[in-house]
């Protein structure tokens, strides 16, 4: 936290420490009491297990109170069953005294609630209590209105105070100005504010006119833009150095300059994300581009599979297994594509062996093998069988063998084979030499069986549909593992193409063909798996070239199965040497050092150029949640007054993490949860998950979850906060709740780093 002189408090530290003392010990006798009375009371099973006995015994008048008693006694057994009481230890985080109707009370923020009218002790679960509201938006002496049960409730906040509490005893209480910290039995006043000054002082606040300015190409970024139209382009370099600029504006110079060869609707613009997709298109927009194809990977990839292959379930699982995803998208997956062409390749030859009476096909087939493709596979057999029996014999055998071909199993029975059968999912795991757990094939197996089944609907086909319908209109399955029923993966899209491919050398089926087109622009490329490039590659007009923009720094897909950039390219049959961009344009020198740092030992070798200075990155560690939120509270409240253009990204790690931020946070103040990209680009608060703002820009970024459970040590951690990190155009805030994550540089770090480019 950062100093701020010394300002008056508005009580005498001695007699706020003895206040909250005597709170803290009628809080404990009351826990204490309560406690007590949990366990000597008669157990809740007991007594309704007898108000059963007594309702059978009893008479048709007795039995409608006997039941709402029922009732009472099984809502305090769910009531216990979610209740705990607070921790003695450490009972709550906060205090506010509140004045309502002429009258103080005093208001405990806690994780769990507790009420003892008696000694005037009230605990709120800090996270759901309207009271707890005014704790988190008003400052002492402001006036508030809550909404309880309907009723408006008026009020002043008298004091507020954020407290700690080690070893059982309480360390610290936050009063205006400052903080009172205990040091063995005597207390010392320290000069501090809540929450840090987000805002630079040394850079100027945003205004409405200063967002999206038109930039200036560099040299080299010019240089790439300029380059041979049908040439592909892999341009590398670290994050904000302006690759997706550079893949926009070469897709606006080529439809521009060459509107024939490289029509806009026939350019496409590949990326992992929607929020990306968006910035995307109003990136191209602003350089007066209109019709190119925008769109996730998920996005295209689907609509295409869905035209080729129009027998495909229409849903895909709300919640599928990881494992199926991991395994799915592994490049080990091709071994069991080569075993089961050869399986089929074999299996027509016996055939042919049979009719022919000597060995001679199988040997044939097993040397047509080196084709991937199953077609050519077959075709060279028919020219083998052609050239070594000439005559009626030949030409019978040639027939047989377009017969077996018929029947060989189509793609979609192929698919089916290459996710649910144990023996070909083992022989990917077994390719995949150590990178993929045992397990997983049954777990895959599994996921596809369930996935193969029929839904609750279509098995009771024969029953009645009202009588099917559910009180809440969803399906019946839902919620349950049967919910997988009829549906398929979105990795299986590329499985399909590829498998497609590998059978019949072309990506159309009768029902469509795969698009094709001009120009690709595949951004933020690190994410994409080998099976997924392929696919990419095959859209591709034969002439058409490409542009691959990405970081490995920044990879953050799970599955990890990035190896190399040759490895890129080669998977989309495309050749280019790399191009680097040097210059980190987004982040202030400060970000781009400490981003650096948080790659550790996978760090490039050099820290990226950053020629523009700004503030350092600021670090607050609290005790807990309840503390972070409160002080995040008040950080914004005060950017919001300082930099009221700006716009703030709350990044957190996960999905689960930025709903509780979120929920905390707009406690104080409005703010919006993004999901699926939908950012606002303007002004304001947006709290979302770190996957969500792959290739996005903000003014101010916060990681309100810094600490090691949620961000522990790890390369895929390392990536992430880095890709969150370098988010920011100006300036950096790092909250842990709790004992800080090791990914954190540390001082020493961020000097020695400074002293080597120095030097
Ligand atoms: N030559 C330049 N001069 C000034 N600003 C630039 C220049 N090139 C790019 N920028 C700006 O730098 C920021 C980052 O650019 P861009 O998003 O293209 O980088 P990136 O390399 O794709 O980043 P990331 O890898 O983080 O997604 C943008 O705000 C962009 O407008």
């Amino acid at each position: 936290m950062e100093g701020t002189g010394n300002r008056s408090i508005s009580s005498e530290p001695a007699s706020v420490v003895a206040e909250e003392l005597a709170l803290l010990a009628r809080t404990r006798e009351a826990l204490a009491e309560a406690r007590g009375l949990r366990r000597g009371a008669k157990p809740d099973g007991e007594e309704l297990r007898a108000l059963r006995d007594e309702w059978r015994a009893a008479g048709e008048e007795d039995r409608p109170a006997l039941l709402a008693q029922m009732h009472e006694v099984r809502a305090r057994m769910e009531r216990a069953r979610e209740g705990r009481l607070p921790d003695p230890a450490a009972p709550y985080f906060a205090h506010l005294r509140v004045r309502v109707a002429g009258r103080s009370r005093d208001v405990l923020l806690g994780p769990a609630p507790m009420l003892d009218a008696k000694r005037g002790v009230t605990v709120v679960e800090w996270r759901r209590a309207p009271i707890a509201e005014v704790f988190f938006a008003c400052e002492e002496g402001e006036e508030y209105e809550i909404e309880v049960d309907g009723r408006t409730i008026e009020g002043v906040v008298e004091e507020r105070r954020l407290l700690s509490f080690e070893g059982g005893a309480l360390a610290s209480i936050t009063v205006p100005g400052g903080v009172l910290l205990r040091e063995g039995d005597t207390w010392r006043f320290e000069s501090r504010a809540l929450a840090p000054t987000l805002v630079d002082p040394t850079s100027p606040r945003r205004t409405p006119e200063t967002r999206n300015p038109f930039i200036t190409l560099d040299a080299e970024q010019r240089a790439l833009v300029d380059r041979e139209p049908r040439a592909p382009l892999l341009v590398l370099g670290s994050a904000g150095s302006g690759k997706t600029t550079v893949a926009l504006h070469r897709v606006a110079a080529l439809v521009r300059r060459s509107p024939q060869v490289f029509p806009a609707k026939r350019t496409l613009v590949l990326v992992p994300e929607p929020g990306l997709r968006r910035l995307s298109e109003r990136i191209l927009e602003g350089l007066a581009v209109e019709g190119v194809v925008v769109s996730t990977f998920e996005d295209w990839i689907r609509a295409e599979a869905r035209r080729v292959f129009s027998w495909l379930p229409r849903n895909e699982p709300p919640d599928p297994p990881f494992a199926a995803s991991r395994l799915k998208r592994h490049p080990a997956l091709f071994a069991a594509m080569d075993r089961l062409l050869d399986e089929d390749t074999s299996a027509v030859a016996r055939k042919l062996d049979r009719l022919l009476g000597f060995r001679g096909a199988l040997r044939r087939a097993l040397e047509a093998r080196a084709e991937p493709i199953l077609r050519d596979r077959l075709r060279a057999l028919e020219a083998g069988l052609a050239q070594e029996t000439p005559g009626e014999k030949g030409r019978l055998l040639r027939e047989a063998l377009k017969e077996e071909q018929d029947k060989l199993p189509r793609v979609r029975a192929g698919h089916r084979r290459l996710v649910g059968d144990r023996a070909l999912l083992a022989r990917v795991v077994e390719a995949a030499e150590g990178d993929l757990p045992a397990g997983i094939a049954e777990q895959v197996a599994a996921h596809t069986k369930q996935q193969l089944a029929m839904t609750s609907e279509e098995a009771h086909a024969h029953v009645d549909a009202g009588r099917l319908a559910t009180l809440d209109g969803k399906t019946l399955d839902a919620g349950t593992p049967e919910e997988a029923a009829g549906t398929v993966d979105v990795e299986d899209y590329a499985i399909l193409f590829e498998w497609l491919f590998r059978r019949t050398g072309a990506s159309a089926t009768k029902a469509g063909a795969l698009s094709r087109y001009a120009h690709i622009v595949l951004d933020e490329a690190q994410e994409l798996a080998p099976i997924e490039l392929r696919v990419i590659g095959r859209a591709l007009d034969p002439e058409g070239s490409v542009t691959v923009a990405g970081d490995a720094a920044q990879r953050i897909d799970r599955s990890g199965h990035f190896r190399s950039w040759e490895a890129v390219m080669e998977a989309l049959s495309v050749k280019s040497e790399p191009a680097f961009l040097e210059t980190s344009y987004r982040s202030p020198r400060p970000i781009v050092e400490f981003a650096h740092a948080i790659l550790g030992a996978d760090a490039p070798a050099e820290v990226p150029r950053a020629p523009r200075e700004g503030a350092p990155v600021l670090c607050t560690v609290v005790p807990g949640e309840g503390h972070a939120a409160a002080v995040l509270c008040e950080g914004l409240r005060r950017l919001r007054a300082d930099d009221p253009y700006a716009s703030v990204a709350i990044i957190t790690r996960d999905e689960h993490s930025a709903r509780a931020v979120h929920e905390a946070v707009s406690r104080g103040m409005p703010c919006r949860l993004v999901q699926d990209g939908d950012f606002s680009f303007g002004p304001g608060i947006e709290v979302t998950e770190v996957s969500e703002v792959k290739g996005l820009e903000f003014d101010y970024v916060i990681i309100p979850d810094a600490n090691g459970v949620v961000w522990p040590d790890g390369p895929e951690h390392r990536r992430a906060l880095h890709v969150a990190v370098t988010r920011a155009m100006r300036r950096v805030w790092i909250v842990s709740p709790g004992e800080p994550s090791p990914i954190l540089p540390s001082e020493e770090e961020l000097r020695r780093l400074r002293e080597v480019r120095r030097r």
